[in-house]
């Protein structure tokens, strides 16, 4: 048997982090140089940004409809964010983590919880954090996207959010973009390397150790 046929259970890799820290940045390149994870796409009543794209950013959605997802037991998690709805659906990801597909998770810390109590196996928690709160304040007037306003309150959050650093498995600064990423990457790989998602090994380890 080689080793490249070894069956591996995928993995939510979860990044969150203060507004305005860095995780959009992280998971972007994540996706564009990792051929093996994919986007969870969160259902989400927030009004799209420019450049963002309807079923690859989030499921832009009204809250008539969202509201019918969670009736309908349609979402893993969800949670009230910055006056929006914020939730991850359930369909897909299953079916997906079961033949080997790893999945990126932007979510908040709320979400991070409740996903960890539902499927702790599976999940890895990442924390990313600003060098300091001048840069994060820096970053969100850098990035152009919200009003002096929305800026303002989501500085006010920062050290609200900052202060669920511990319910992570691995907390990273992101002081240079390029070393921040490296150690995400190097996270992802150990992660994936684990014992008990390496389904296959066991009849691999069998053959090696046949008498
Ligand atoms: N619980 C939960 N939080 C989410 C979900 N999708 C996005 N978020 C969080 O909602 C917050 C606001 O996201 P967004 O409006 O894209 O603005 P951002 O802060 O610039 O990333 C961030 O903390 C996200 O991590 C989700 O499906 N569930
Ligand atoms: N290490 C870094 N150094 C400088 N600017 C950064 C760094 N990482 C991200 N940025 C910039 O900061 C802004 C906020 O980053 P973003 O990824 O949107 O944060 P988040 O998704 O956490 O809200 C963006 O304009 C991004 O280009």
């Amino acid at each position: 048997m080689a080793t490249d046929t070894l069956h591996r259970r995928g993995l939510m890799f979860i990044l969150s982090s203060p507004s305005g820290a860095g995780k959009t940045t992280i998971a972007r390149r994540l996706l564009a140089e990792d051929g093996e994870i994919a986007m969870s796409v969160s259902a989400t009543t927030r009004p799209m940004r420019p450049g963002e794209v309807d079923g690859k950013d989030y499921h832009f959605v009204s809250q008539t409809e969202f509201d019918r997802m969670v009736e309908d037991n349609g979402f893993y998690e969800w949670a009230h964010v910055f006056g929006h709805s914020y939730g991850t659906p359930k369909a897909q990801i299953r079916a997906g983590l079961k033949d080997g597909q790893d999945y990126l998770f932007d979510i908040d810390w709320q979400g991070t919880q409740q996903l960890h109590q539902k499927a702790q196996a599976d999940v890895v928690r990442v924390f990313i954090l600003p060098p300091s709160l001048e840069e994060l304040h820096r970053r969100l007037i850098g990035r152009g996207t919200d009003s002096a306003e929305v800026i303002a309150a989501r500085m006010a959050r920062a050290q609200a959010e900052i202060s669920h650093w511990d319910g992570y498995d691995y907390v990273v600064v992101n002081d240079d973009v390029e070393t921040c990423f490296g150690k995400v990457r190097e996270i992802l790989d150990a992660e994936r390397m684990r014992r008990t998602r390496q389904t296959g090994l066991i009849d691999f380890v069998r053959e090696l150790t046949r008498g």
